[in-house]
């Protein structure tokens, strides 16, 4: 899943905050099984949970020899032993998929938010499950070499990052583990052919969008995002991963508001006018795209607060008004009014072409996307005879990077405005050899190799739940010569990647991608062929 932007869902899913200031990962965080993907609002590319407050940075130099041991049991005989409240000291063996340090007491899973590989951890057991533990730090007895301050001020009650206490190197390190380790566990390959991670020169920076719910502190106007489960809004102005241009915008946004004294929505009350803001700049240089996100049809006072937001912000080219009154987590409505300026962003992505309505997908990060893109071409090996199928398409944008090498280009989507997006993204690409068709891949593969078709590579990148079983058995049945699997979840794709390997495909090569540079999430393009 190459850099989904969720347009829909509310980042206020993220982030826990423990009343009581102690290291979060104690409200069950973990609601699944261990090492289970997070469904619900932890999309790619979106805020997750898993901010961490170092509470004992000791060095490690503390009692008890920690150092040395790989895991001990405080006040308990056996893991089966354990309850919750309990302490335990652990070793941290890796990083698990949701950023949390994984370490094993007496061979059970334990999962550490906020651990790094190599730590030594006195924790407190937070949730004793018959196959795993979950527990939070209560004192780190030997300090990784990789821990470094967090630079955001607020990154433990935001949520959006989840490793940004490890230096960049150690992330980059920590995301090929999550791949390998993935592989190992799911599809039982010990030494998967995996090339080093693509990472970023400058992992700062890097977000176009950000969309921010509104609030008050006082007098103040904040921008930023709910903890989960609460309405308290962490403001998280100057976010350092977000385009230093969408910052201003928001910062500016906010001020006029604050100026021209416009409502601001209330989450308790459900009151107020403007309850979002999103801005999303345009790097192929189109400028950036405002839009206020109201719960009421008639935005106040919306004549002088245009002007006064053209004036602060010549660098805004778009401002648009969005209805959002409902109470879901989607953070926009259906009516969208262009309230002076552009009516699309136009923006590029090498050769493709996109031209961006307000609530229009667009990857976060386009310099990675590239990157990920380029490798989905190498991995397809196309020679212009092909036919190839772009599994899960969404707006396009894979099978757009691979028409002009292929002898034709069938995607699919399920979404229909993705669907109406990837047809207007190849019309403005002057792309014709690509057809989009609207359908569940796991329905329509089937039925075209029912009905005799036969692509020559498949490209799939699915939701972080993986393929469907029927699709990958349409597969197995076509036989495509070449299968590029695109992937947000390392787990999904070994699990998947069995399967295939079963029915006869070889794996040749995985290349992992870094698209969210202080998250935990890692995207992988992995080429399996068959004679
Ligand atoms: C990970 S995104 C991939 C998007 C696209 N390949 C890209 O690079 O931007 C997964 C896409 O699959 C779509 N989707 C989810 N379930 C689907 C299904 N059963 N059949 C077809 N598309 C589906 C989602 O709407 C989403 O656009």
């Amino acid at each position: 899943m190459a850099g989904k932007d969720k347009q829909g869902k509310q980042n206020g899913a993220a982030g826990l905050v423990r009343k009581d200031g102690s290291p979060r990962g104690e409200q069950g965080k973990r609601n699944g099984a261990p090492g289970s993907s997070r469904k619900a609002g932890a999309p790619t590319g979106e805020r997750l949970s898993g901010g961490y407050r170092e509470r004992a940075a000791d060095g490690g130099q503390r009692r008890g020899g920690g150092a040395n041991r790989s895991s001990a049991a405080i006040g308990a005989a056996s893991a089966e032993d354990v309850k919750k409240d309990d302490r335990i000291v652990v070793t941290i063996k890796r990083i698990g998929i949701n950023g949390e340090g994984v370490g094993y007491f007496k061979r059970k899973a334990v999962f550490v938010e906020g651990a790094l590989p190599g730590e030594v951890i006195k924790a407190k057991v937070t949730r004793a499950e018959a196959g795993y533990l979950n527990a939070s730090i209560v004192e780190i007895e030997k300090k990784s070499p990789d821990r470094q301050k967090p630079p955001c001020p607020v990154y433990e009650d935001c949520g959006g990052c989840q490793l940004q206490h490890m230096t960049y190197e150690a992330q980059l390190r920590a995301k090929e583990e999550l791949v390998k380790e993935a592989f190992q566990r799911y599809a039982g390959i010990e030494s998967l052919p995996m090339r080093p991670i693509l990472g970023m020169d400058n992992p700062w920076g890097y977000r176009n969008k950000a969309q921010l719910q509104t609030g008050r502190h006082g007098e103040d106007i904040v921008t930023g995002l709910y903890a989960a489960g609460s309405h308290k809004l962490v403001d998280i102005a100057g976010c350092e991963v977000q385009h230093p241009v969408v910052n201003e915008v928001i910062d500016g946004a906010k001020a006029v508001l604050k100026e021209l004294n416009i409502p601001i929505y209330n989450e308790r009350t459900r009151e107020g006018a403007v309850r979002t803001i999103v801005a999303r700049v345009g790097l192929a240089g189109g400028g950036v795209q405002l839009t206020l996100i109201t719960a009421v049809d008639r935005l106040p006072d919306a004549r002088r607060l245009v002007q006064r937001l053209r004036e602060k912000l010549p660098m805004v080219k778009t401002i648009a008004q969005n209805v959002n009154k409902g109470k879901s987590p989607l953070i926009f409505g259906e009516r969208t009014t262009v309230l002076w300026g552009d009516e699309r962003l136009e923006e590029t992505l090498g050769d493709v072409r996109f031209s961006l309505s307000p609530r229009a997908f667009f990857q976060l990060n386009p310099e990675q996307t590239v990157k990920l893109y380029d490798a989905a071409k190498e991995a397809a090996g196309l020679t212009g005879e092909e036919l190839v199928v772009d599994a899960y398409c969404g707006t396009g944008t894979i099978g757009m990077w691979l028409a002009a090498g292929a002898r034709e280009v069938r995607g699919i989507e399920l979404i229909p405005e993705a669907v109406r997006d990837a047809r207007d993204n190849a019309r403005a690409s002057a792309i014709d050899n690509a057809r989009f068709y609207e359908g569940r891949a796991e329905e329509l593969l089937p039925q075209w190799v029912d009905q005799g078709v036969r692509p020559d590579v498949v490209v799939v990148d699915p939701p972080r739940t993986g393929c469907e079983m029927p699709l990958l058995q349409a597969i197995a049945k076509a036989r495509p010569q070449r299968l590029v699997y695109v992937s947000c979840n390392p787990s999904t794709l070994a699990k998947d990647c069995k399967v295939l390997l079963g029915s006869g495909y070889r794996l040749e090569w995985a290349q992992p991608v870094d698209m969210f540079p202080q998250t935990a999430h890692v995207e992988c393009v992995v080429r399996l062929y068959r004679d």
